[in-house]
């Protein structure tokens, strides 16, 4: 059956290739609700190609502006709009599928929205899983929603299990890039900047994970993101430095048989295969992986002390409550001071650490507490940052 689309995001490097899906496979999906964030002009050009339903932006000033443009789309903006925009009713019988492709824990109540409404999701808002995993698992079991991973390496998991009990699985494989450091000693990551930074090996992205994936956050928030959705202790979740990009990462068996998925680099595969499940479709336009060619894979491990971000999230994990919380909220404000040239790189690690080591962990937070504690942590970092 054809699905409407709800994609919160759909300006940004998810959100666009989501499109692009979408724009091959007219006769499957339709662009249902369309949340952007800022990106104005990016917006209207989804609008003329796609004509969603309903449209959500940032800012009051730009809904305005574009209500006037199509007085015919229903508008809303802000945290509000971007609800509607994952709950929207569509008037016909097609299966919904909610898309999160936004970045940061401004995805976390949508989430929940669309879970109370019974839509289906495919996630590649890792923060909400970090950040509230024990809400949105139980919840879309209780709603019996289906989460469809987008995230490549969860992708690659949930095709490696193809269904397996997680009584069978010894342990979970992560792979990781090592992002635009990875040859670097912790002396050498004094002063880089911001370009330096962005700059990963294999992947194209958005700012924000392109710098967790230097720190090597973007890895230990991934433990966290397969903790929840595989239901696998964190002792046998583990990480491989992998330079290549191309074994998006493997489950070990009990029998001790390792599974792996492998690919290019193309995000369009994970999330093609999220909306099209459980059909796998042609993926137009791609470049099948020459193994050929490739000749050799590496496979190294990773060190905690050069990394310490993963360990910060292994241990924030393993304490649970809202310490996840506190991980997620001080990354994503030191990030985006980083980004702004505020703070330096390595200053990221020092202010999740201290504000982990200052935290007095709520247990089993409620929705209320974990956005609490969200704002209140980034709020403090702005703060401090502005003294
Ligand atoms: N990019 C990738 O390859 C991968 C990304 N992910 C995850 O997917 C998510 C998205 O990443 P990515 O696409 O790279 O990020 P981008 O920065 O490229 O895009 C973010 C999107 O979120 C929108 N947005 C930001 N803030 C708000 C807000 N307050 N309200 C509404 N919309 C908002 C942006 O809108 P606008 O631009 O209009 O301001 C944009 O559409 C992240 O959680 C990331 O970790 C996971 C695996 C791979
Ligand atoms: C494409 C994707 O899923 C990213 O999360 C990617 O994994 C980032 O690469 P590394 O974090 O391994 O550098
Ligand atoms: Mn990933």
């Amino acid at each position: 059956m054809k699905k409407n689309i709800f994609l919160l995001g759909g300006t940004g490097s998810i959100g666009l290739q989501t499109l692009d899906v979408i724009r091959h496979n007219k006769q499957r999906y339709q662009l249902c609700t369309l949340a952007a964030g800022r990106n104005i002009s990016k917006t209207i050009e989804i609008i003329d190609e796609f004509n969603p339903l309903f449209v959500s932006v940032t800012r009051e000033q730009d809904a305005r502006q574009l209500q006037a443009l199509y007085p015919h789309i229903v508008m809303d903006y802000g945290e509000q709009g971007l609800i509607q925009a994952a709950t929207f009713e569509p008037n016909n019988n097609y299966e919904n599928l909610v898309v999160t492709a936004v970045v940061g824990s401004v995805g976390l109540v949508p989430t929940v929205e669309a879970i109370k409404k019974g839509y289906n999701l495919a996630i590649a808002n890792k923060e909400t899983l970090v950040t509230a995993g024990h809400i949105i698992m139980h919840l879309a079991n209780k709603h019996n929603v289906t989460i469809m991973p987008i995230d490549s390496e969860h992708s690659a998991l949930f095709q490696c299990l193809n269904g397996e009990n997680d009584k069978k699985i010894k342990d979970l494989i992560i792979t990781a890039s090592g992002g635009s450091f990875r040859d670097r000693t912790r002396e050498e990551l004094e002063g880089v900047s911001v370009k330096q930074a962005l700059s990963h090996p294999n992947w194209s992205m958005g700012s924000k994970i392109t710098i967790d994936s230097a720190t090597m956050m973007n890895k230990g928030l991934e433990v966290i993101e397969a903790h929840w959705l595989y239901n696998v202790p964190y002792e046998h979740i583990k990480t491989v430095l992998h330079r290549e990009s191309i074994v998006h990462s493997m489950v070990e068996f009990v029998d001790t048989s390792i599974m792996a998925q492998l690919g290019t680099p193309d995000m369009r595969i994970p999330i093609q295969y999220a909306l099209s499940y459980p059909e796998r479709i042609e993926l137009k336009n791609a470049k099948s992986l020459n193994v050929w060619e490739l000749g050799s894979l590496h496979f190294e491990p990773l060190d905690f002390n050069r990394f310490p971000c993963l360990k910060y999230a292994y241990d924030s994990g393993q304490t649970g409550g809202t310490m996840t919380t506190v991980l997620n909220a001080s990354n994503e404000a030191a990030v985006s001071l980083f980004l702004n040239e505020k703070i330096n790189f390595l200053d990221i690690e020092t202010i999740v650490y201290n504000e982990l080591e200052s935290h007095n962990v709520i247990k089993n937070p409620s929705l209320d507490d974990i956005r609490a504690v969200d704002s209140e942590i980034k709020e403090k970092i702005k703060t401090n940052s502005s003294l």
